[in-house]
């Protein structure tokens, strides 16, 4: 059997280190290099990856993925902070190579991405819409890239079904209280120790709200989506954002 040759971005940290002991552990990857903040990004090249798994910081992904688009190697991307510009200029980096893939997630657990989905459906039939999502208290960026792109997806639902904004009679606040706005759509984030990565998306109608919730209770709830993600890519070209696009949904 020919294997993958696969390698780690961030390769000691939080999620990487779960990464490198799952392509170990699978019969049909070899992990050629482990790389994290201070080691060298040739040593990517050096072991002669084809698919690199980055779970680093948002500040140095690009970085990371010109490096990796510039050396003909996938990429499967779980680093957080990515909005249109970043994703144009990743799409940009990819033009005449056809042969090469870049995977972005913003979240590679199933039930995230099912309740994003959930989420786009239900966003139509209701006045009002909000995300809230709670996380660990060592994370990086607030709000999550999970939380971003579900609200850019109800907003998106939103304006194809001539919603406008939902009634909010607020007319004085503290600061921050009613939350950050992206895309219009209002969004909370919660740090604590003791969790992991967690999602809430409420809606309200006249009568009713429905709530839809997600929870990662650990990081191995990632792995799944980042192998299936790491076998895909040689047969995918181009830029896909979002692991829907895997899972037949
Ligand atoms: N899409 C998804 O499903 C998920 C996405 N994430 C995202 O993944 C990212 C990482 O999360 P997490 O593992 O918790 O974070 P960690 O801080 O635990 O891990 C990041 C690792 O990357 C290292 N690093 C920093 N800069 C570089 C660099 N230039 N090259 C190589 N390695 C580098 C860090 O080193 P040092 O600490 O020394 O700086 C650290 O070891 C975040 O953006 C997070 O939001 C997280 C979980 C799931
Ligand atoms: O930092 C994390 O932990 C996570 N980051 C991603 C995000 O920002 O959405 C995915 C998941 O929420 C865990």
């Amino acid at each position: 059997m020919t294997k993958i040759r696969v390698g780690v971005l961030g390769a000691r940290g939080r999620v990487g280190s779960q990464v490198v002991g799952a392509v170990e552990a699978a019969a049909d990857l070899d992990l050629v290099a482990a790389v994290d903040a201070g080691d060298a990004l040739e040593e990517l090249t050096a072991g002669k990856a084809e698919v690199v798994v980055d779970f680093t910081h948002p500040d140095v992904v690009m970085d990371n993925l010109r490096f990796l688009t510039g050396n003909g190697i996938h990429a499967v991307v779980g680093t957080s902070g990515f909005d249109q510009d970043r994703l144009d200029t990743v799409a940009g980096w990819l033009e005449g190579r056809p042969e090469l893939g870049v995977l972005i997630a913003p979240n590679f657990a199933l039930g995230a991405v099912l309740a994003m989905r959930f989420a786009q459906q239900a966003a139509r039939f209701y006045e009002s819409a909000e995300v809230v999502e709670l996380h660990h208290n060592r994370k990086a960026d607030a709000p999550s890239g999970t939380a971003a792109h579900t609200a850019r997806l109800i907003a998106q639902a939103r304006a194809e079904a001539g919603l406008g904004p939902g009634p909010d009679a607020t007319t004085s606040e503290l600061d921050g209280a009613r939350g950050a706005e992206v895309d219009g759509v209002r969004v909370h984030s919660v740090r604590l120790p003791g969790l992991v990565a967690h999602e809430e998306i409420l809606f309200g109608a006249e009568g009713e709200t429905l709530t839809i919730r997600h929870d990662s209770m650990d990081r191995s709830s990632f792995l799944p989506g980042v192998l299936l993600a790491v076998r895909s890519l040689a047969g995918r070209p181009g830029l896909t954002v979002g692991l829907e696009h895997l899972l037949d949904l």
